[in-house]
This record gives C-alpha cells, sequence and structure tokens, in this order.
C-alpha cells in the first residue's frame, strides 16, 4: 500500500490538480497499536515512540504523499524527490507536538507503561505523540502534516488520511455537507476510500456521506498480499534500494525531530496520561488536532463493518436505519 502511494498518484490524472495547498485541509498519518511494551520496556523507553515509528516510518509515508513527480519510478529519482520535501520542513518545536503515556486500566486488567518490569521507574518516555510538521513549498504551504502513533490503543491501524477543505458557496443546509477525505488503509485490511456526498437515494434531496471504495481483499480475491517485512527482505535478496533510505534524507530527518527530542529530553517534560485501549491518547491529542483544522462529524456510517471486515449489511437494514448506528 506504502508503494501504492506514487502509482495512486501519478497514474491518476484525477489527484493531481487537487493535491496542494489550495484543496487539502489537512493530512493525518496515523500509526496505532492495541498493545503497550509487554515487557520490551527496556528497548523502547531508550527511544520512546518518535524515534521508535514516526521520525521513520511515518515521515517517509508522509514524504511519499507530499513529494513532487519523481523523473522515474527508479530508487534514487524517488529519493531524491524525498530529501527535497525533508529539506523544506522546518524543524519541530516543542509547541508543535503532544506526548503522552498510557497508565493502567485497571477494569479491563491492563498494565500502565510504568507497571512494566523492563521500564525503569518513574520514566518520562512518551508512548503516544502526535505532531504537526509543516512543508514550506509552493505546494504545501500552512498545510498541517498530523504525524500520530501510540501504543496501548484502541486498535491497531496504519492510515493515511487526506482531508479536503470545505465546499464553497454550499447550496445545502448549514452542516449537511461533510468535508471529503481520502483514505489509504495500510493495514489491517489495506484499502482505498473516498467518503463524499451523494443525494440519499429516495424522494427527498437530503444528502449522504458515502464512499467509493476500494477494498483489497473484495477486490483483488486470488491474491496474497505480501507482507512488509517479505517485501523488504525481498527487496534485499535483488538488490533493490526503493525502500531503503538514503543517507541525506536520514540527516534531514533527523534535522526535523533532534531540536525538538532534545528539548523534551532537557526540559524533563512530563507526558499526558492516557488510559490503555483509547482512541487517540490523552485528550489533549483530539484538542490539539482540532486546533490544526481537523475536523470530525461524526456522522459517517460504513454498511459494511469496521476495517470493511465485518458482515455486509444488507439495503433493507439500512433502510430502516433511523440514525447511522456507532461504530466501535
Ligand atoms: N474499505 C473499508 O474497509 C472501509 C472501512 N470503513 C470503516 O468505516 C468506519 C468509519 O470510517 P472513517 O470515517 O474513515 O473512520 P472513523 O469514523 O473511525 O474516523 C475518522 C477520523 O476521525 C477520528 N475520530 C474518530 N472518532 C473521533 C472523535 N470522537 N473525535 C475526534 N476524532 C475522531 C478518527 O481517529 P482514529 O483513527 O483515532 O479513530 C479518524 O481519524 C471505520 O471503521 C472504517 O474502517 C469505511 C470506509 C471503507
Ligand atoms: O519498527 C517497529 O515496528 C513495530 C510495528 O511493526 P508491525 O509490522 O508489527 O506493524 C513496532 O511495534 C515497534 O515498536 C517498532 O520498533
Amino acid at each position: 500500500m506504502v508503494q501504492n502511494v506514487v502509482v495512486l498518484r501519478f497514474a491518476n490524472r484525477v489527484f493531481s490538480p487537487l493535491w496542494n495547498r489550495d484543496n487539502i485541509a489537512n493530512v493525518v498519518v496515523t500509526f496505532k497499536e492495541n498493545f503497550g511494551t509487554e515487557g520490551r520496556g527496556g528497548y523502547f523507553d531508550e527511544f520512546g515512540i518518535i524515534r521508535d515509528v514516526m521520525q521513520n516510518h511515518l515521515l517517509q509515508i508522509l514524504c511519499l504523499i507530499a513529494m513532487e513527480r519523481p523523473i522515474s519510478m527508479e530508487a534514487n529519482d524517488i529519493r531524491d524527490e524525498k530529501v527535497k520535501v525533508l529539506r523544506c520542513m522546518r524543524p519541530l518545536s516543542l509547541d508543535d507536538v503532544v506526548v503522552g503515556q498510557y497508565v493502567a486500566d485497571p477494569e479491563n486488567g491492563k498494565p500502565g507503561y510504568l507497571d512494566d518490569p523492563t521500564v525503569p521507574a518513574g520514566s518520562i518516555t512518551p508512548t503516544y505523540a502526535v505532531a504537526a510538521l509543516y512543508v514550506d513549498n509552493e505546494r504545501w504551504q500552512g498545510v498541517p502534516f498530523i504525524v500520530r502513533a501510540g501504543k496501548a490503543l484502541n486498535e491497531k491501524k496504519c492510515e493515511v488520511r487526506i482531508q479536503f477543505k470545505d465546499v464553497i458557496a454550499d447550496i445545502l443546509p448549514s452542516g449537511a455537507v461533510h468535508r471529503n477525505e481520502l483514505v489509504l488503509r495500510v493495514q489491517p485490511n489495506e484499502a482505498v476510500y473516498m467518503k463524499l456526498m451523494t443525494k440519499r437515494p429516495g424522494m427527498g434531496f437530503g444528502a449522504e456521506e458515502t464512499e467509493l471504495d476500494l477494498t483489497y481483499n473484495r477486490r483483488f480475491t486470488d491474491l496474497k498480499l505480501p507482507d512488509a517485512y517479505e517485501r523488504l527482505l525481498l527487496d534485499v535478496l535483488v538488490g533493490s534500494q526503493i525502500n531503503f533510505v538514503r543517507t541525506d534524507e536520514l540527516r534531514e530527518a533527523w534535522r526535523v525531530f533532534t531540536p525538538a527530542l532534545h528539548a523534551l529530553e532537557s526540559q524533563r517534560v512530563a507526558p499526558h496520561p492516557y488510559p490503555y485501549g483509547v482512541r487517540n491518547g490523552p485528550p489533549q491529542a483530539d484538542e490539539f488536532m482540532r486546533r490544526l483544522g481537523f475536523t470530525f462529524s461524526g456522522q459517517y456510517f460504513y454498511p459494511h463493518g469496521g476495517s470493511g471486515a465485518g458482515p455486509v449489511k444488507q439495503p433493507s437494514d439500512r433502510a430502516t436505519d433511523s440514525k447511522p448506528p456507532k461504530l466501535a
């Protein structure tokens, strides 16, 4: 799916005119895990969530979303474009990051980070972080790239969510129209879907949020999708560097993150606590995203269940739904 970002962007005419600050309100790159360190805290505590997944994995995805069209699909041509994105990024400031650390949820028998015997007592290592990164170039000036990663959350998920700007001079009643979103779900159950408004079927003129949906396991039924690590091992065996980071990219990635990492440590910034299993880390994280312009309507209803894995609902079930059921 991560490689698909390049094909989706550059092999489809439909996205190119929209892929810029005039049309995109924000981009959210998310990595969530539904388990804590659970015995691996000794390793994790030295690094924390920003070094563990944000400075590397999430930043790589961000670069693929933000970069210009590479000259070719050759590894070095793609890396040239990624490094240009990184060079346009200002270093992360402490004002643009919220950190959290999970605490026990005794009701569900879940331990806190500090209960892990391999974690030093009193550690202030973040297990959750959300940060706003900015690419200061003509295409992206002012658009927040919100990257967030956390352990011990409600689900295991990696996705990119591109939230488009509100429609101008809306002709429908106020609040009826929600923003378009393009979602690239990397895991689990790979999917690309576009959330958009349609007229609710029937006699009325009400608008409803629906989707154009490409769920891989429905569209490509006879295919075994390789695991990310299988793909990387194969790259090593055939000598392909397309999925590996070049030294100049790495240097730039650290230039962006090191000042905030050092400030967090030298100022001993205490992470905000969040109970094991919550959706998005500490409450300050949702507040931070709202301030950056991320909107959540809570009105969208997907009939096939969360992550597209649940049972398919029948249209007749839907007709009788007076209110969309809340998805877990
Ligand atoms: N092909 C497929 O498999 C498809 C599956 N679906 C499924 O349908 C469901 C709804 O889809 P979608 O609208 O994309 O996703 P969600 O409604 O789950 O979430 C949309 C975004 O809003 C955030 N959010 C959720 N609740 C709140 C809240 N209370 N306050 C602030 N922000 C919030 C989410 O964060 P967070 O990520 O932390 O939850 C996410 O970034 C999902 O389960 C999705 O997987 C939808 C379309 C296609
Ligand atoms: O690199 C890392 O990734 C894993 C998650 O990888 P996944 O393939 O299982 O999704 C993460 O748990 C670990 O902390 C991190 O070092």
